[in-house]
């Protein structure tokens, strides 16, 4: 029994690590995931090209599907993905959405999307990867679009498919999300208040300034590349970083990935990404 499906990365809106609501976008960059069944009894993982990468949140993922959905069965899961690991671009929730679809495409199991990025987030949560459990990050990467959520009641507020441009900015470090300063996050929960206030009235250009801005200053990180970013367009750092995203008109991202790419890193023009996880 085979399965294979792809998720798509996603940059923040409203990091959900102050006051548990969070928002995020589907981006255009994604990470397969194949998986293959067997009567083993025993799943293991592989990340294609990484030999020492943390498997357990993709196994993890392959044991809760098959909980639910099968009889016992073991196998392999593999993923390729085009999404720098660990860097803020939410590859955990888009390696767990590719990992579950495959699964449940392997087992036959018919469930909606939304169900099955729920199961993903739980195994997030088994697997130690995530804070909140990350479903504003695991909803916009299964759902496509930008969605605001409730990570504490896995909820979903709100959803819109935009068609933005978007420049990335992924220095070449990474930085765990379970290893973020939460307490420093909480300290600024009246500003992530007013970025949810804006979320849900569908402001996320401001949004993202205000929480890219505040998250920043909470996780000692560099406001520059917003600074840079302001007026013409909008940024904030992505997740617990390190990564940036700004969205704007191509013209004017074209002029700031210029600015951008004289940092060491990767720079990137994409946009968003409005379908979602598929099976393939
Ligand atoms: N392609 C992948 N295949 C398998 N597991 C992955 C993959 N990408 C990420 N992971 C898992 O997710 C963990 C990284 O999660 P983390 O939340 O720190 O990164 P992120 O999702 O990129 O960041 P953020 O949540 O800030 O966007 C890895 O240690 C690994 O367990
Ligand atoms: O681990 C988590 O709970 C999170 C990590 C970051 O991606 C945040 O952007 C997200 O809102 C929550």
């Amino acid at each position: 029994m085979v399965g294979r499906a792809a998720a798509p990365a996603a940059g923040t809106v409203l990091n959900a690590l102050a006051n548990g609501y969070g928002s995020a976008f589907a981006i255009d960059a994604h990470t397969e995931a194949t998986v293959e069944l067997d009567g083993s009894g025993t799943v293991r993982g592989d990340v294609d090209g990484e030999p020492d990468a943390d498997t357990r949140l993709i196994e993890r993922c392959v044991e809760c599907c098959v909980e639910r959905f099968g009889d016992g069965e073991g196998g392999h899961v593999q993923t390729e993905s085009e999404i720098p690991m660990a860097s803020g671009l939410k590859s955990s929730s888009a390696a767990a959405n590719a990992a579950v679809l495959a699964t449940l495409d392997a087992l036959g199991a018919d469930i909606d999307r939304e169900a099955a990025c729920r199961i993903g987030v739980e195994a997030a949560r088994d697997a130690g990867v995530t804070v909140t459990g990350a479903f504003d990050d695991a909803s916009a990467s299964m759902l496509g679009g930008v969605t605001v959520t409730d990570n504490t009641e896995d909820e979903l507020l709100a959803r819109e498919e935009p068609g933005w441009d978007v420049l990335v900015y992924t220095p070449d470090e990474r930085g765990f999300s379970a290893d973020a300063d939460v307490s420093r996050c909480r300290r600024i929960a009246p500003m992530a208040d007013i970025v949810h206030e804006l979320a849900l009235e569908g402001e996320f250009r401001r949004a993202m300034c205000v929480n890219g801005f505040a998250f920043c200053a909470a996780l000692d990180r560099s406001a520059d590349p917003i600074v840079e970013a302001l007026p013409e367009a909008a940024a904030s750092l992505s997740g617990t970083g390190p990564s940036y995203t700004a969205v704007g008109d191509r013209d004017v991202l074209e002029a700031l990935s210029e600015t951008w790419s004289q940092r060491k890193g990767e720079t990137w023009l994409t946009t968003t990404q409005r379908t979602g996880a598929t099976i393939r």
